[in-house]
This record gives structure tokens, sequence and C-alpha cells, in this order.
């Protein structure tokens, strides 16, 4: 599903190339969850990036679908992106113009493949029935998260990468919205690649690893777990 091949990332700054990510591989299959930490600074938001073909590595290759996004021009890395990949932000990106059901739509929409049902379904399991036409501005924090949850979730993408989804609720929402998430990725079958600086957000996904100094290596720096 999404695949890391000895894959090299530096930045260019002004006191000479920053190596962020040193021969990294990573390989998450179908429907598998795979929780991300490391302290801060040490690349989890560069190597999520190029999960999302948003940046290229500078060596090595990363494969989503079977297909490796160098060999892509923009136009189809924005395709796949589009018919492959759900995003979740700790900002909840909503289109505040749209109601609650338009922006549930939206990335169905664009992807050509709206499902009334589970967009319906959705809505219910979202706490979010009755509110179809409200405005994001209508809800609350825990509310448009969800509402982002399941916006991403919509086209049933094959992968959702979410980068530190509750990091903006309190411990209590935070918890609901994560139990509710992984609920609704198991239900849609996608496989998922969340950040996150929580061991306990961390915890209920099916695996863990940690970003050290360029590599990624298990919790306990041992050989990587598989549950
Ligand atoms: N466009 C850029 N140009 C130069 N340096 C960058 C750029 N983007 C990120 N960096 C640097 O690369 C390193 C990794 O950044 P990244 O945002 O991937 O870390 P992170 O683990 O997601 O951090 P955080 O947990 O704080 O969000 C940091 O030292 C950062 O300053």
């Amino acid at each position: 599903m999404l695949e890391f091949r000895q894959v090299h990332k530096a930045y260019a700054t002004p006191q000479g190339p920053l190596a962020v990510l040193t021969a990294v591989d990573l390989e998450l299959r179908p429907g598998e969850s795979l929780a991300l930490m490391g302290e801060s600074g040490s690349g989890k938001s560069t190597l999520l990036h190029l999960a999302a073909g948003l940046d290229l590595p500078d060596s090595g290759e990363v494969l989503v679908d079977g297909r490796s996004i160098s060999t892509l021009d923009e136009p189809a890395r924005a395709r796949l992106r589009r018919d492959t990949l759900g995003l979740v932000f700790q900002q909840f990106h909503l289109v505040p113009s749209l109601s609650v059901l338009d922006n549930l739509r939206l990335q169905a929409r664009l992807a050509g493949c709206e499902r009334p049902e589970w967009s319906t379904h959705l809505i219910e399991r979202l706490g979010l029935a009755g509110m179809e036409r409200r405005y994001p501005e209508q809800l609350s924090g825990g509310q448009q998260q969800r509402l982002a949850i399941g916006r991403a979730l919509a086209p049933r993408p094959a992968l959702l990468l979410a980068d530190e989804p509750t990091g903006n609720l309190d411990e209590t929402t935070a918890g609901e919205v994560l139990s509710l998430l992984l609920d609704l990725v198991r239900e849609a079958g996608s496989a998922m690649l969340m950040v996150t600086h929580s061991a306990q957000v961390a915890a209920p996904l099916d695996r863990c690893l940690h970003l050290t100094h360029g590599r990624l290596g298990s919790p306990s720096g041992q050989a990587v777990s598989h549950r």
C-alpha cells in the first residue's frame, strides 16, 4: 500500500544541507495502522509529506499503491492523492462556506466516487445527524474534527494519512475522536499512517515506529514488532 525504499531527504539551509531522513525503509500493508512517533524536528511531517506525494525524496523510492511517486508528474501525483489518499490534520481545514454535508461530500465528489449510503452512515456514526445544514463555525472543535475525519473517509481511501489528528482537542474529546477514527478506518478498510506525540494515542494502532536521527525503528530500538 505504502512503501519507502532507502529514502533520503535533506533540506538546504544557510548552514548547509540538513539531512532529515537517512535510508528510511517502511512498508504499510492494506488495512494496517501505523503510529509514527519521534521528537519535535525528527522528520515526521517530512515523512508524511513524502507519503502524500507533496514532496519528493532526494534518493530512494516512495511507492503508493505500487506506483513510484518520483516517476509521476505533479498532475498525476494530484490524481493519485485524490483517488487513493485521505488526509487529516491537527487544524481541521474545513471549508467555511460549505455546509456540514457538503464538507463531508467534498472529497468523494472530487474523486468522483460519492457513496450516499456510506455518507449517511458516516454522518450518523460521527454524531453529526441533524447538523447537516450547519456551517463549520457552528460546530464544536470535536465536531469539526469528526467532520474532517468523515470528509477524508467518505471516498473510502486506500490510505489515510493523519498528522496529530487529536492534537487540538481536550483529553476526553481526543479519546472519543480517536476511538471513532479507528473504528471508521477499520470499517472503510483503509490503511492508516498517523503521526502522534502521544504513546497513549499510538497504543491501539497495529504498529508503532520511532524516527530518531533520520532512521525508523521500534520504540525500544529493537527489531520492528508486528502484532
Ligand atoms: N522546508 C524546509 N527547509 C529547511 N528545513 C526544514 C524544512 N522543513 C523542515 N525543516 C527542518 O527539518 C527537520 C524536520 O522537520 P519536520 O517538520 O519533518 O519535523 P517533525 O518531526 O514533524 O516536527 P514537529 O513534531 O515539531 O512537527 C526540522 O529540523 C525542521 O526545522
